[in-house]
């Protein structure tokens, strides 16, 4: 058993604060631009990747050490420097409603990082909860296989199609007839005249309901 729970954070307009600027860091920062519009990062040196983010205005770097005003106003916090002292200092420094990941300490986390495997709105995210992030990372990689491409506009076809149907059929069972048959019906998939398709299947419910 694990007592990590998966959710999805909405980090709009939350800032971050990253302390240190190293390989782990900019792994964390570079996951966390697909999701996050204010990131800062406090350390004295940064990898190049970090200075250019900081460069393009995409993060804000500033060059100085840890200190503990550093997380006012800070949404989450990653302990990220190679100094275990320093780490367990912004811990102690974080405020209790603040969500805290320390790069070397999971179980003295407040939340843990998933690798996460992504097509269009499709996310999936995959923890061992901290027994093998390589494993994470390999199981990730054979979902590219699993889940192709044309799942990003896939999901865009379920994604107007559900909101039509919610719109359109007020009846429950048409409706969860209609929202299961776009997903079990495989070749809605990959085909290219699938809205015709879908239309065609909703015009022919729905001419049995009146039946
Ligand atoms: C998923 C991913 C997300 C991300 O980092 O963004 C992630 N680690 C990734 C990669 C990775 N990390 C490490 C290696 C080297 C190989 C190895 O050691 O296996 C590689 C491989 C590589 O570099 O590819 C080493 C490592 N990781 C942690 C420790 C400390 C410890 O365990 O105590 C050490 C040893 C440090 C040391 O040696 O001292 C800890 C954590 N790493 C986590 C997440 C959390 C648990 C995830 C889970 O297992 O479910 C957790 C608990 C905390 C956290 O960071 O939140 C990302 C994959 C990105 C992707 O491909 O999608
Ligand atoms: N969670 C993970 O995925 C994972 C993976 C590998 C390693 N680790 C752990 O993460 C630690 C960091 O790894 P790294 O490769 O990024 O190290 P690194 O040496 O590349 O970077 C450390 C960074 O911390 C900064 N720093 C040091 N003291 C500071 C201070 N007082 N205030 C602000 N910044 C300070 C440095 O300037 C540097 O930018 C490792 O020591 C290891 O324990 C975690």
């Amino acid at each position: 058993m694990s007592s990590f729970y998966p959710i999805a954070l909405d980090l709009k307009g939350k800032l971050i604060v990253i302390i240190g600027g190293g390989i782990v860091a900019e792994r964390k920062v570079i996951g966390l631009l697909e999701s996050a519009d204010h990131m800062i990062v406090i350390s004295p040196k940064v990898t190049e990747t970090i200075e250019r983010l900081a460069k393009q205005e995409l993060i804000i770097w500033k060059m100085k050490t840890f200190s503990p005003g550093d997380l006012n106003d800070a949404f989450l916090i990653i302990a990220a420097t190679n100094d275990k002292e320093i780490n367990r200092s912004v811990k102690e420094s974080a405020q209790p409603h603040q969500l805290l990941n320390m790069v070397d300490d999971p179980s003295g986390s407040d939340f843990i990082f998933q690798s996460i495997f992504r097509r269009g709105k499709l996310m999936i995210s995959i923890s061992t909860s901290g027994a093998s992030p390589m494993l994470a990372s390999k199981i990730k990689r054979d979902l590219e296989t699993l889940y192709g491409e044309e799942y990003e506009e896939y999901i865009e076809f379920l994604h107007e199609s559900r909101q039509f149907i919610l719109k359109h059929v007020t009846d429950s069972t048409m409706k969860k007839q209609l929202l299961s048959s776009i997903v079990k019906d495989e070749s809605f998939l990959g085909h290219p005249n699938r809205k015709e398709m879908f239309l065609k299947l909703y015009e022919e419910i729905r001419a049995n309901e009146n039946r």
